[in-house]
């Protein structure tokens, strides 16, 4: 998990899930039923009119309620005009009607939300208020005064219902731009020079398009629902065909021609249904949730070239470990085949004795450890071993057990602590929090606990950062914040994620000495992911070195550091100890002269 600090001149690679949208969709059910619907609908709405045996309204008194036939398909109405070709015609209007709506709002909606996410400031607080206007405004009563002004026209009236949808476009824009407005790879493009409308233009919008898309689908939804309500109530104009003026007309001579009602209702029906059905399909693809139950349906094999047994120095079994990882296997669903991430990792840790786990970036430390913790990342699966805790079997434990064995007896110290910590809430509520629930402590006792605990982690003034929000400590203060609360509740066992890779060197010293302090104190065994031989050489008991997923040597650090075996091993020694000077010769002559 090595915090890489790209430049982000270009933008990430899209992640593999996200590359085949369309293609995903077409693979959905519920998406392809949606897309085919909608498709044919869209069609019929483009061509109906030429296709249309008849005018829409041309009208013939012989036909006044006529039954369906070779001539009339769906039959005649009221006033004699042909049912079918209404519905033609009514299906371009009635869409039309609803995609200027939805256009009017996504035009004002979204450039606004752009602006008021990412430069703050008058722009946020004028259109914050405007927001708030429109939407407390009674949509239905606007309508009725803007077709009382400008009379029957379909248009103004549908133009001025997208100005009333907005605020939709705004809020959900807003909200997407604001969650990222502040990420590190928004504040590398800008250090690169972007300007802000690039930086919108590459970074942002991408992180609007889902919510913007999805909100698309519903609001098309609720725009035809609304038109039709609009010209049922007999509030449209009445020179067009459209669903809802059909709809009516069917209503009001339900006993004399009861089919006249059926195919307005069925068309409205059917295409709000469909674009609440491509919103959902759309959902489950661009948030992933489908994969849970997709994954069941790939089959995971093990990797064709199987690890080596690792190279053990001594007996690395232990009778009665306090964690026994065996023959874990990790793996990750890559365009629709899993890549194994983590394969056939063993690793015992008796109770007080330090694991370090030591390896190349990429090498599956974290994942490993991700594992034990039962915190995997969508899309990661243990897919093979077992992690036994104490005696109880993680992998297949109730979510209930884990609760109980996370956080409880196994605490984690996390690798980049301010990202760690809730900014809504204060240090103190967040330590006080676990021992509060996990330990049934009363506030008082918690908050007297989480004061002691501040001071014995080095904190000089615990009163202030016990009140204080993670925003106005230090990083080094909330590395010692979050192990504070990785011991709180007397855990038997640490997993500490790379614990001062984030900190500059004179807090990594700190922390590192902490980690001991505490480590020998209470007798709490850890698991140790790191980089650094240094730090293994200084805390740990035994050493476990990885490579593109698996271990290939381990043993105590004694045994390793002093006759490492494996080839990969040596190389990382050699490169820890290169003879090398510091920096080239004609450098230092350089600096010299
Ligand atoms: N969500 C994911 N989808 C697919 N592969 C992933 C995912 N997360 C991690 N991996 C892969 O798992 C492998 C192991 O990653 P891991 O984070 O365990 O590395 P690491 O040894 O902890 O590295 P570092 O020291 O840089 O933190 C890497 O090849 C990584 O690309």
């Amino acid at each position: 998990m090595t915090q890489q600090l790209v430049t982000l001149a270009q933008p990430a690679p899209a992640p593999a899930g996200r590359q085949s949208l369309r293609g995903r969709l077409l693979r959905n059910p519920l998406g392809i039923i949606a897309l085919v619907y909608l498709g044919m609908i869209t069609v019929i709405a483009l061509v109906g009119p030429l296709l249309a045996p008849f005018a829409p309204d041309e009208a013939s008194l012989q036909l006044v309620f006529a039954p369906h036939s070779a001539e009339n398909l769906l039959g005649a109405d009221s006033a004699g005009r042909d049912v079918f070709s209404r519905l033609l015609h009514a299906t371009s209007v009635s869409l039309a009607g609803a995609a200027l709506a939805v256009a009017v709002a996504a035009v004002i909606g979204i450039p606004a939300g752009l602006i008021a996410g990412y430069r703050g400031g008058w722009f946020d607080t004028v259109a914050a208020w405007l927001s708030g206007l429109i939407l407390s405004l009674p949509a239905i009563v606007v309508l009725l005064a803007v077709r009382a002004v400008v009379g029957p026209s379909l248009w103004i009236v549908m133009a001025i219902f997208g100005v009333i949808l907005s605020p939709s476009y705004y809020r959900v824009v807003f909200n997407a731009v604001r969650a990222v407005r502040e990420e590190l790879y928004i504040d590398a493009a800008k250090v690169s020079g972007l300007t802000d409308l690039r930086i919108i233009g590459r970074h942002i919008l991408s992180a609007v398009r889902a919510p913007a898309i999805l909100l698309t689908a519903g609001l098309l939804a609720v725009g035809i629902a609304i038109q039709a309500a609009l010209d049922f109530l007999g509030l449209g104009d009445p020179a067009l065909p459209t669903w809802g003026g059909m709809l009516s007309e069917g209503f009001y001579n339900i006993y004399r021609g009861p089919l006249l009602i059926l195919w307005p209702s069925l068309t409205i029906g059917l295409t709000c249904i469909a674009f609440t059905l491509l919103g959902t399909a759309l959902r489950d693809e661009l948030e992933m949730s489908g994969d849970r139950n997709k994954d069941r349906n790939i089959p995971w094999t093990p990797p064709s070239t199987r690890p080596e047994p690792p190279i053990r120095h001594g007996d690395s079994t232990q009778a009665d470990p306090l964690l026994r990882v065996d023959n874990l296997s990790v793996a990750y669903q890559v365009d629709g085949a899993w890549k194994t991430v983590v394969d056939d990792v063993s690793l015992h840790i008796a109770s007080g004795e330090v694991h370090a786990l030591v390896g190349e970036s990429g090498s599956g430390k974290t994942q490993t450890a991700w594992s034990i913790l039962g915190l995997l990342p969508q899309g990661g699966r243990i897919k093979a071993g077992t992690i036994t805790f104490d005696g109880t079997e993680l992998t297949t434990a109730r979510s209930r057990a884990l609760q109980e064995i996370r956080g409880r007896r196994i605490g984690y110290v996390p690798q980049e602590p301010l990202s760690n910590l809730d900014p809504s809430y204060t240090i103190g509520h967040q330590l006080i929090e676990p021992m509060r629930i996990l330990l049934g402590m009363d506030r008082k006792t918690a908050r007297d606990n989480a004061l002691h605990l501040l001071e014995r982690v080095g904190i000089t003034d615990p009163l202030r950062v016990y009140s204080a929000y993670p925003h106005q400590i230090s990083g080094g203060m909330a590395q010692r914040v979050l192990i504070a609360g990785a011991i709180s509740c007397k855990p038997q066992l640490i997993i500490a994620d790379e614990p001062t890779t984030a900190l500059d060197v004179t807090v990594q010293a700190e922390i590192l000495d902490l980690l001991r302090t505490l480590q020998r104190e209470d007798g709490v065994a850890m698991l140790l992911v790191t980089h650094n031989f240094g730090v293994v050489a200084d805390l740990a008991d035994r050493v476990s070195v990885m490579r593109s997923g698996s271990i290939v040597e381990t043993g105590t650090v004694v045994d390793v550091f002093g006759g490492a075996r494996h080839e990969y091993t040596k190389k990382l020694f050699a490169a820890l100890l290169d003879d090398a000077p510091a920096r080239p010769a004609w450098t230092q002559r350089e600096v010299t002269a």
